[in-house]
């Protein structure tokens, strides 16, 4: 379980990293990892909640390219406050921060022109 609170904390790290294509909704709830992709178009936007509608929007376009690229496998789901956004839940100690890596690239690789 520490090594997937660290891996957790990996991830968080990178999204905060990159606040330009990433938006992080919430500190994490154990290894759960709440965020937005922002593509290309939405990132002048001031964060407010026209953008989290288009961002709410494009979650699930975004997942629809993941499942045909083959690559990637993140959940999504609104809740009471917010339209759709990814919900990361790392669950293997066999996941790497490589691995971390990999998801976040290749998400703005199939997401930028969203
Ligand atoms: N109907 C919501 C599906 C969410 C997901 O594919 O992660």
């Amino acid at each position: 379980m520490d090594r997937l609170m660290d891996l957790t904390a990996y991830m968080v790290r990178k999204i905060k990293s990159m606040p330009d294509k990433f938006h992080l909704i919430l500190e994490p709830e154990c290894v759960n990892v709440s965020f937005w992709y922002v593509s290309t178009r939405l990132r002048p936007m001031p964060h407010g909640k026209e953008k989290e509608k288009l961002l709410g929007e494009i979650t699930p376009v975004l997942k629809g390219r993941m499942m045909q690229a083959g690559t990637l496998m993140v959940g999504y789901q609104p809740d009471d406050r917010r339209p759709n956004f990814f919900r990361n839940i790392i669950s293997s100690a066999a996941v790497t921060e490589v691995d971390v890596d990999f998801l976040l690239t290749e998400m703005d690789r199939l997401g930028h022109d969203l």
